[in-house]
């Protein structure tokens, strides 16, 4: 072996940098023979030759670099196989170096051979082994396909069908396959066997969308954010799994709470929540009237499994200077309608929420939040406190439910309204009809005209006492009442079977609460029919009401769709009130005033009664005119009236609610809004939308006009 030879064995693998050692190479007749095309060697692999060698000559002295310039072609070429290897790009762009380096190897005599064999496989010259070196190569590339993941792969295809099918949209990490029959709790949960009795003998045949993924969600203890369309069974999504994990009764405090903005919706769920858990035996509490459920709470406190209550009424619990409550124990804690509870302000019970979640400091505890409507800041505050939380939404977020007919009826003005929902009856309905109106106020007025026209109808609104409420929706639910005439209060969550038609006499002022509203028509599969009345004073919120009938597939003018949104200065201006509107009567102003009059004297007459009865000689002493505006206030008003009697009213329960309305807080009733009126600062901002709206309609109706040239005229907001 000469020195030649030496070098080269000893430099294999070793790269050289032709830029520094230029003058030995050529001493060492290495670039001799170097075809100027070979200069054409991409960039991309001499540069990786040069800084390799350079890394290495870094710690090699100058004689070692002079032994390894032998090796020149070596490093170049094993370099380009590296390339090659790593992506077929370089390869194919280095093949033509390849062969230029090959023919230098070829052509610096026979001891090249030697250095190429080091190189294994990769030489230019050999097609044999160059094929063999694609196929190994090939080979490589081939995914290896294990039968158990192509298993999970089908399966999990098969899962993502059923969601797509049922239009469910989850996220999270490892969330469960979708149900798809009520069996299947029973073969891959091993529920309850009288639970699955009692969904059959409720009737339900099979799982809704929410309850399809929701349910194994709960199952398997993970915290849920629910979003699905209204009457889609979020009741018994939440109710089933928690009846699971609760498995039977124990004296062991309250174990699942159940919190709803209203009253009534808290009824509804506790009785569902009776119904789909018959024959197990659990304790179910719902607090109704708060001096005799005190004692009833106070005697049982260990013996309670289940809890459903408005906010308002457990805080009065919690705030018991004698613990009466103790929420240790809850293992699920349910929010239904959540974007409502979140809600700031006096609409919302932010406050309340966060007082009960900090009274539930047991381990384990589980959080569950539903609604029909989606709210960013619910969605935000579950991402960043609920533990590994899952999402569940079913079809377009925000979105009424398809099986509503959906229509806006144009009424011109206030007095317009009535002769519309006359004819509307007169065409003929089919109860039960739901009708909503802007405030208890209203809510009255409506009710006194239609009650004079002889129609079944009644009214609920926060003034009416509890009794009386329980009393209208059961004749309403029996139907012995045609026509409801509701406010909000009525808005959310409540199931009444078949309702047929919902009027929002008064304009809803958001989507969202529109949603609501006509969601309690069209329940559970059901078809239903919403018509809602407008006037030029509601155009500042006609357009997001348009586009949720636009995505519930139903016609829409294309103009309202135009017409401006309120930017988010207007909409906080007009968040301080709703629309002043005109009192609902067709009765002449000089009946009006005879009514008054008379409703004064008679008031008047019963005060003095009182008074002479009880030997108070006051009435003699004060003046006449100051006594009937006093009334007149705390008729018309009946938060008033409530909190003078909470003063004067001393004795037994009646001093005791009183006292709970005002311990539990701002919110005077249980999700009921306190009607206030626009402020002059939003007037104004009506009036621009007003003014914009007209425009719209005018330029509109124009067109319309050119494009279908004899039809003229005709009203494009009406039956729209
Ligand atoms: N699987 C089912 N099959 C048939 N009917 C069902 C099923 N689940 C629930 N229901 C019925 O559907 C109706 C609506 O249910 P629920 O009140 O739970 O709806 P929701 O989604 O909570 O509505 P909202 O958003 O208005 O509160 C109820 O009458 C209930 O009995």
């Amino acid at each position: 072996m000469d020195a030649y030879d030496l070098f080269r064995k000893l430099g294999a693998g070793a790269k050289f940098d032709f830029n520094r050692f230029r003058s030995d190479a050529e001493k060492l007749h290495i670039l001799k023979r170097k075809q100027p095309a070979a200069t054409t060697t991409t960039k991309k692999s001499q540069k990786g030759v040069q800084q390799g060698f350079k890394k290495k000559v870094k710690s090699e002295d100058s004689e070692t670099s002079d032994e390894s310039s032998g090796s020149e072609s070596d490093s170049e070429v094993e370099i380009k196989a590296a390339s090659g290897s790593d992506s077929s790009e370089s390869s194919q762009s280095s093949s033509d170096s390849d062969e230029e380096e090959a023919e230098t190897i070829r052509e610096s005599g026979p001891k090249d051979e030697a250095a190429l064999k080091l190189l294994g496989n990769i030489t230019a010259k050999d097609d044999q082994d160059m094929s063999s070196f694609r196929t190994a190569r090939k080979a490589k590339k081939k995914k290896v396909v294990d039968p158990a993941q192509k298993m999970a792969d089908l399966k999990q295809e098969q899962v993502n069908h059923r969601r797509n099918v049922n239009r469910i949209h989850a996220y999270g990490t490892d969330i469960p396959e979708p149900i798809e029959t009520f069996q299947d709790l029973k073969l891959r949960y091993n529920i309850h066997s009288r639970i699955i009795q009692n969904i059959e003998s409720a009737g339900y045949t099979a799982p809704t969308p929410i309850q399809m993924q929701a349910i194994p969600v709960m199952l398997n203890r993970r915290e849920i954010m629910a979003c699905a369309p209204t009457g889609s069974g979020k009741t018994a999504a939440f109710l089933l799994p928690i009846l699971h994990h609760l498995k039977e009764p124990r004296n062991d405090c309250i174990r699942a709470l159940v919190l709803s903005p209203t009253r009534e919706l808290a009824k509804q769920t506790y009785r569902e929540c009776q119904r789909l858990s018959e024959g197990i035996g659990f304790r179910i509490l719902y607090i109704d009237k708060i001096g005799k459920d005190l004692q009833k709470v106070q005697k049982a406190t260990k013996k309670i499994d289940i809890m459903v209550s408005t906010p308002n009424r457990l805080i009065y619990l919690l705030k018991q200077t004698e613990a009466v409550i103790s929420l240790r124990s809850v293992e699920w804690f349910v929010v239904d309608e959540s974007d409502k509870l979140f809600e700031e302000g006096k609409t919302g019970f932010r406050d309340q929420l966060a007082l009960i979640y900090k009274s539930c400091d047991g381990s384990g505890l589980r959080r569950a939040m539903f609604s029909a409507t989606f709210a960013y800041d619910v969605e935000e505050w579950c991402k960043l406190n609920l533990d590994n939380v899952v999402q569940v939404y079913v079809g377009a977020k925000n979105a009424a439910t398809k099986t509503i007919e959906q229509s806006l009826l144009f009424c011109g003005a206030e007095t317009g309204k009535m002769i519309a929902l006359r004819n509307i009856i007169r065409q003929g309905i089919q109860p039960p009809v739901l009708v909503f109106v802007q405030s208890k106020e209203r809510a009255k007025e409506l009710f006194h005209e239609l009650i004079y026209d002889g129609m079944n109808v009644d009214v609920i609104h926060a003034d009416r006492t509890q009794t009386q409420r329980d009393n209208v929706i059961k004749c309403f639910r029996s139907g012995k009442i045609w026509i409801l005439i509701c406010t909000e209060l009525m808005g959310r969550g409540i199931d009444f079977k078949g309702v047929n038609l919902v009027i929002n006499y008064d304009f809803p002022n958001s989507a969202i609460s529109y949603i609501h509203r006509i969601g309690r028509t069209g329940r559970a599969g059901r078809t239903g029919k919403a018509i809602t009345f407008f006037t030029e004073d509601d155009a500042i919120y006609l357009r997001s009401i348009a586009n949720v009938m636009r995505t519930a597939g139903c016609p829409v003018p294309d103009y309202m769709l135009k017409i401006n949104q309120p930017n988010r200065r207007d909409r906080k201006v007009l968040s301080k009130g709703a629309i002043r509107r005109p009192q609902i009567s067709t009765m002449t102003k000089y009946d009006q005033q005879k009514q008054r009059h008379k409703k004064q004297v008679i008031q008047d007459s019963r005060r003095k009664k009182q008074q002479q009865q009880s030997g108070d000689p006051s009435h003699l002493l004060k003046p006449k005119l100051k006594q009937p505006q006093e009334t007149a206030r705390s008729e018309t008003s009946g938060q008033q009236t409530d909190k003078k009697s909470f003063v004067t009213d001393t004795n037994g329960k009646k001093a005791k609610k009183r006292k709970f309305d005002a311990d539990a807080g701002k919110n005077n009733t249980d999700g009921a809004k306190k009607h206030k009126h626009m402020p002059e600062s939003a007037k104004l901002v009506q009036l621009k939308y007003k003014k914009k709206w007209k425009e719209q309609r005018i330029s509109s109706k124009k067109f319309e006009n050119k494009t279908k040239g004899s039809k003229k005229g005709g009203n494009p907001g009406a039956k729209a």
